[in-house]
């Protein structure tokens, strides 16, 4: 909050690993008359809804989804799939730990005579 003083436009990115308090933080921000710009996913690898991405949608005077293409069918993706044995929800990574995947792709992955 203190170095937006000085600012007219603020860019928060990885939203989704903020706890909730950035909602108040973005509108405090917005009725001050910043703008105010937030990327993050809006969606875990489970396809749930991700910290505090939810609310700032809610809030949010403009939304723009953004989606990548299916690795596996090149439909539009839904889920970042993760390719990796971690249930934690906060994991770091790229390529070698998450793959996007359409809805259809996505739910093959979770059948019980899918294998990776
Ligand atoms: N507007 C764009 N035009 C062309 N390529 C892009 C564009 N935006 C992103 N990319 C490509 O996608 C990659 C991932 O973009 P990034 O901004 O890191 O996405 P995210 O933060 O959603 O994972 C970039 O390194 C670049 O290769
Ligand atoms: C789906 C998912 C992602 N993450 C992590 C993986 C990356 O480090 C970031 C997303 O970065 P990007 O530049 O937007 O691709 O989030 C995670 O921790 N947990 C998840 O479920």
């Amino acid at each position: 909050m203190l170095l937006a003083a000085e600012a007219d436009v603020i860019g928060i990115d990885e939203a989704q690993f903020f706890d909730d308090s950035l909602v108040d933080v973005c509108n405090t921000l917005a009725n001050k008359g910043k703008r105010v710009i937030v990327a993050g996913l809006d969606m875990d690898f489970r396809g749930l809804p991700f910290g505090p991405m939810p609310a700032l949608l809610a809030i949010a005077d403009e939304v723009t989804k953004v989606r990548a293409i299916c690795l596996r069918c090149g439909n539009l993706a839904y889920v970042s799939h993760r390719i990796v044995k971690s249930e934690k929800q906060v994991l770091l990574g790229e390529k070698d730990e998450y793959e996007p995947l359409c809805r259809a792709c996505y739910l093959e992955t979770l059948r019980p005579s899918h294998s990776e």
